[in-house]
C-alpha cells in the first residue's frame, strides 16, 4: 500500500517546502456545552490567520454594508470588489438576495428571521475574515443590535460598518425591482422603510451619501474609491507588519 506522501509526489502535489510536514496534534481538554450543543470543545487551527495574511499580502476584514433597499449596497460592494480584484486582492462578496437563494432560503422577513439571517451571515463573514479574506457583506441588516453582535464576534478593528446614508425618497425613485411601488400599493407587507423599521448605525466607520452637500450626485465609483482609500489607510491592503 502507498503512503500518503508517495501518493502526493506521484501526482506532483508534494512541493519540497512541505515534504517534511508533520501530523499536528491537538490538545485534549474537557468538553463543555455551548448554546444547544452539549459535550463540544474548541479546536485551535495549526495555521494562524497572520500566516495566511502574510501569504496573501492583505489582512482579513469584514466590510459590512447596511442601508435601505435601493441605497446602493450591492452596486458599491460589486464595484469595490472589482477594484480590489484588479489590484490582486482576494475577496468574497456575500449579498442578501443571493444568500437567500441558498444558505438562508428558509428565512423570510419577520424580525426573528432577519435576526437569524444576520447572525448566520455574521458567522460566515467571520470565518472568511479569519482566513485573511477581504469580505464584503451587503445586507439591509435593519437592526442595530444584530449588526453590533456581528461586530463583537469579529476581531477588534476588523469590522468596518459602511452606512449607505441614502434618503428613502432617492431609494424609492430608483426602485430597480419595483418593490417600493408594490409596498406603497399594499401588495408587499413589512417592507423596510415603509412599514418595517430601519435603525441607522450610531457610529459607523464609513458613511456613503448619495449627494454632496450642494446637491451633486455621487457615483458608485466615487463611493467605492472612498472605501478603497479607507481600507488602504487602515493597512488592510498589505500583509501584517513584522
Ligand atoms: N419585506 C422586505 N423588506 C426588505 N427587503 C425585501 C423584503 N422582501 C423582499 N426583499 C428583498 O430582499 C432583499 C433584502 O434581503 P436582506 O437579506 O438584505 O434583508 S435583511 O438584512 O434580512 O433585512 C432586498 O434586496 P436589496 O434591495 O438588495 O436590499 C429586497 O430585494
Ligand atoms: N451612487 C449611485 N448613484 C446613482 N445610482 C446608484 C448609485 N448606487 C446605486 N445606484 C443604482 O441604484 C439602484 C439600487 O442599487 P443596489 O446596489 O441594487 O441597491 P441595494 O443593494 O442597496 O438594494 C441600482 O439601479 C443602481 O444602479
Amino acid at each position: 500500500m502507498q503512503t500518503a506522501p508517495s501518493l502526493l509526489s506521484r501526482f506532483g502535489l508534494l512541493r519540497p517546502a512541505i515534504s517534511s510536514f508533520g501530523v499536528m496534534s491537538r490538545s485534549v481538554s474537557t468538553a463543555y456545552d455551548v448554546g444547544a450543543s452539549t459535550n463540544i470543545k474548541w479546536h485551535e487551527g495549526a495555521v494562524p490567520t497572520e500566516a495566511k495574511e502574510t501569504a496573501m499580502q492583505q489582512r482579513g476584514v469584514v466590510v459590512w454594508f447596511t442601508g435601505l433597499s435601493g441605497s446602493g449596497k450591492s452596486t458599491v460592494a460589486c464595484t469595490l470588489e472589482h477594484a480590489l480584484a484588479e489590484s490582486g486582492k482576494i475577496t468574497t462578496l456575500l449579498d442578501g438576495d443571493n444568500i437567500r437563494h441558498g444558505l438562508n432560503s428558509n428565512l423570510g422577513f419577520t424580525a426573528a428571521d432577519r435576526e437569524e439571517n444576520i447572525r448566520r451571515i455574521g458567522e460566515v463573514s467571520k470565518l472568511f475574515a479569519d482566513t485573511g479574506i477581504i469580505t464584503l457583506v451587503s445586507f439591509i441588516s435593519p437592526y442595530r443590535k444584530d449588526r453590533d453582535r456581528v461586530r463583537s464576534r469579529v476581531p477588534e478593528g476588523k469590522f468596518v460598518e459602511v452606512f449607505m446614508k441614502v434618503p428613502i425618497s432617492i431609494c424609492e425613485e430608483r426602485d430597480p425591482k419595483g418593490l417600493y411601488k408594490k409596498a406603497r400599493a399594499g401588495k408587499l407587507k413589512g417592507f423596510t422603510g415603509i412599514d418595517d423599521p430601519y435603525e441607522e448605525p450610531s457610529n459607523p466607520e464609513v458613511v456613503l451619501e448619495a449627494e454632496t452637500p450642494d446637491g451633486k450626485r455621487i457615483s458608485p465609483q466615487e463611493q467605492a474609491l472612498k472605501l478603497l482609500e479607507y481600507l488602504r489607510g487602515k493597512g488592510f491592503l498589505e500583509g501584517p507588519s513584522k
